[in-house]
């Protein structure tokens, strides 16, 4: 697929010419972390009708505000401390990216990439408990840094889930992955969900392809 290596590659260069102001990036984690809790407000809340209304135009004016610097390119992806790939606008990591959790991914010595992490309602599938889907989004992206961080990065192939057991929501989890086996352009890697019992709540073995180019 020359097509797509082509295409990664030309986001890539226009993202890398852009300096990162780290100051300006604290302020906008800043920004995002009080829009993650807005959201989770957004359903919970009990405000009354006037109430969200007057809310409503106060963050339409906001946005507004926002919106007059205008719109510049995302932030590029980056090698960050311990080979752990730092993407400010990822769904699953990105400090500035109000839709993820964010989780924190850290590489071990023997190459195991692993978060503890907490998903509040924002996350919810059955009640009371994980979106099979956001559980296989995070084990899908901590599979990924595990095979970069083996030196064999790629684009997922397949992700084979199994859901052992409800993963609750709220409470402390924790994930892993490692790369299991290189053959050719494949890297194998098996991950996994703890709940806080120390059981497995899903696992998964994905396989990541470097794509021609
Ligand atoms: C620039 C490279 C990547 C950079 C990343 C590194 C830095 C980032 C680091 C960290 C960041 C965090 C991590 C992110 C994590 C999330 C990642 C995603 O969300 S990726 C988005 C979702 N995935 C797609 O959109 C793929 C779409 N599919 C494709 O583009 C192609 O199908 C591709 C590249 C995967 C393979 O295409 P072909 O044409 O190159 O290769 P063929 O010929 O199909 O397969 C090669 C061999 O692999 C086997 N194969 C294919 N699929 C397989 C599978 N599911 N299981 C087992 N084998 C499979 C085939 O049978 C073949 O085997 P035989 O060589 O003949 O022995």
């Amino acid at each position: 697929m020359t097509g797509a290596w082509a295409a990664m590659q030309r986001v890539f260069e226009e993202r890398e010419r852009q300096e990162i102001d780290e100051g300006r990036v604290a302020r906008l984690a800043e920004l995002a972390a009080r829009v993650r809790e807005l959201s989770e407000l957004v359903i919970l809340s009990q405000a009354d009708e006037m109430e969200i209304a007057a809310v409503t135009r106060e963050i339409e004016l906001l946005t507004a505000r926002l919106a007059a610097a205008g719109r510049g390119i995302p932030p590029s992806a980056e090698v960050g401390d311990g080979g752990v790939v730092r993407q400010l606008g990822s769904p699953v990591t990105g400090l500035l990216n109000t839709l993820a959790p964010p989780i924190e991914i850290r590489i071990g010595d023997d190459g195991t990439a692993r978060s503890e992490f907490t998903l509040g309602l924002l996350y919810e599938g059955p009640p009371g408990f994980v979106h099979g889907g956001v559980s296989a989004m995070i084990l899908d992206h901590l599979s990924g840094c595990a095979a970069s961080a083996n030196g064999t990065p790629g684009m997922t192939a397949g992700l084979d889930l199994r859901y052992r057991r409800p993963t609750p929501l709220g409470v402390p989890l924790s994930a892993e992955a490692k790369a299991v086996r290189v053959d050719g352009r494949k890297t194998f890697v098996d991950s996994r969900i703890i709940g806080p019992d120390g059981r497995a709540t899903a696992e998964a073995t994905a396989v990541f392809i470097m794509p021609t180019r």
